[in-house]
């Protein structure tokens, strides 16, 4: 077998295994959130649409071109070109979280955040792992005028918020991808919980140091 079809093998399985563990807890409700991998050889494996994260199968993911061209396997996710346009911008991603999982859903609805950078830093992995959070307005899924405003944003951020919709997040790897939507989440949920009792946030000073490091 050749080394690009014994990576797309182990790529498959993680793909499922990351999936389930996002929707056992309680990460990717219903059909909603879509996963990808870009492969050695700039092809993708993507999530097919309207599938449950908990229940996808190595056999029936997506394989695409870097430009959406379906190589094999089911329709794609609708965000296919969400996925594309944040690869295209940024040389280092190899995997991409898209999810609607609640308490970050809850922070892209509220006012008067703000929109360069959501979330303040409440802790030092919040720092390391999301770094800034820009909103991105809102547009329907799928809508190619979302697909062309989050590709201006790529080159300068890793993770954003969709206005009512939620995260998505660019990894080294998908681990470093999963790891970093999960931080965001437990951020927006410590964000939410702590709202009117003035937190102790880091301090630039702290900030920088976890930054640098
Ligand atoms: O999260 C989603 C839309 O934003 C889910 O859509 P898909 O089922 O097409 O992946
Ligand atoms: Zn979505």
């Amino acid at each position: 077998m050749t080394a690009i079809l014994t990576q797309q093998m182990h790529v498959r399985d993680e793909i499922c295994n990351v999936g389930k563990s996002l929707f056992d807890r309680g990460l990717a409700p219903g059909s909603s959130g879509n996963l990808s991998v870009r492969l050695d050889d700039g092809t993708l494996l993507v999530t097919p649409t309207n599938s449950c994260l908990g229940e996808l199968d190595p056999e029936q993911l997506t394989h695409i071109t870097a430009e959406g061209v379906v190589l094999s396997g089911p329709v794609p996710t609708k965000e296919a070109g969400l996925h594309q346009c944040i690869y295209c911008q940024r040389e280092s991603a190899g995997a991409i979280v898209h999810l609607h999982s609640t308490h970050s859903v809850a922070v892209s609805i509220l006012p008067d955040l703000p929109p360069e950078d959501l979330l303040p830093p409440l802790t030092a992995y919040y720092v390391m792992r999301v770094g800034k959070l820009p909103l991105v307005p809102y547009y329907p899924p799928g809508d190619p005028a979302l697909f062309a405003v989050v590709e201006a944003k790529a080159k300068s951020y890793h993770a954003m918020l969709l206005s009512n919709h939620g995260p998505v997040v660019a990894g080294k790897s998908l681990k470093d991808a999963q790891y970093a939507t999960e931080e965001l989440e437990e951020t927006a949920k410590l964000y939410l919980l702590l709202s009117d009792r003035n937190p102790r946030v880091l301090t630039p000073g702290q900030v920088d140091h976890l930054r640098n490091r």
